[in-house]
């Protein structure tokens, strides 16, 4: 099977987002992932939902949202209305509100995605494994495109990988963070599913091809 790919808009040209939307759409991307930020929960604040309901008019990918706010669970309802395919909400800023956000997701008619950030620790995730459709693995620090892979993720997507076939979940495993060349074929026989890429997509000179080279990385 093919590595799913979803390029991360965060390191597009603002400026020119139509034309990056339309080179996503041309292009074998998956999934279109898209991160807010509050301010709160990470030290940035990235887009709101006027610039997501103009991406939504014209993108024909799904949309991953990768949601790094205190209280994700107040956009659910405006989330799903975007015809966005899957919620990706932190661990760390829902704590015991997590197992209802979940369900609310589910309801509102998307995917739910439980999301850890480097200081996590991969347990953390066991009470909800059977419940969500996905875990999104931070390999950076939230909040900033363009860092440095942390090395360390590598053993937490094999323990993960562990995790899921013990439980017998179907979750799938996304990584976020320094993906490019030299990580994501590592992060692919780790056992990632789903390879979030913002700098080294959209800084490329062809980011078609370099988003064919992902693809091409099979599991
Ligand atoms: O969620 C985040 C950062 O907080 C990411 O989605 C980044 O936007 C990935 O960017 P690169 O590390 O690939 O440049
Ligand atoms: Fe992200």
């Amino acid at each position: 099977m093919m590595a799913i790919v979803s390029p991360s808009l965060l390191a597009a040209d603002f400026l020119h987002l139509e034309k990056d939307i339309e080179m996503i759409n041309k292009s074998g991307a998956d999934w279109l992932h898209l991160d807010i930020m509050d301010g709160m929960f990470v030290p940035n604040i990235s887009f709101g939902f006027s610039v997501l309901d103009a991406i939504a008019k014209v993108l024909d990918k799904p949309m991953d949202v990768h949601y790094m706010t205190m209280r994700p669970e107040d956009y659910i309802e405006r989330t799903a209305k975007l015809g966005a395919k899957s919620m990706n909400v932190h661990i760390e800023a829902c704590g015991e509100r997590l197992p209802d956000i979940i369900r609310r997701i589910h309801t509102a008619g998307m995917k739910a995605a439980v999301t850890i950030s480097p200081d996590t620790p991969v347990e953390a995730v066991r009470p909800y494994i059977n419940d969500v459709e996905m875990v999104l693995v931070m390999s950076v620090y939230p909040g900033f495109g363009g860092q440095k892979f942390i090395e360390a993720t590598i053993g937490r997507i094999h323990a993960l990988r562990n995790m899921i076939s013990e439980c017998g979940s179907k979750a799938l495993i996304e990584v976020d963070g320094g993906v490019g060349a030299s990580t994501a074929p590592r992060l692919v026989k780790a056992g990632c599913d789903a390879l979030v890429s913002g700098s080294y997509i959209f800084k490329a000179d062809n980011p078609i091809e370099v988003i064919d080279s992902l693809k091409q990385l099979t599991l």
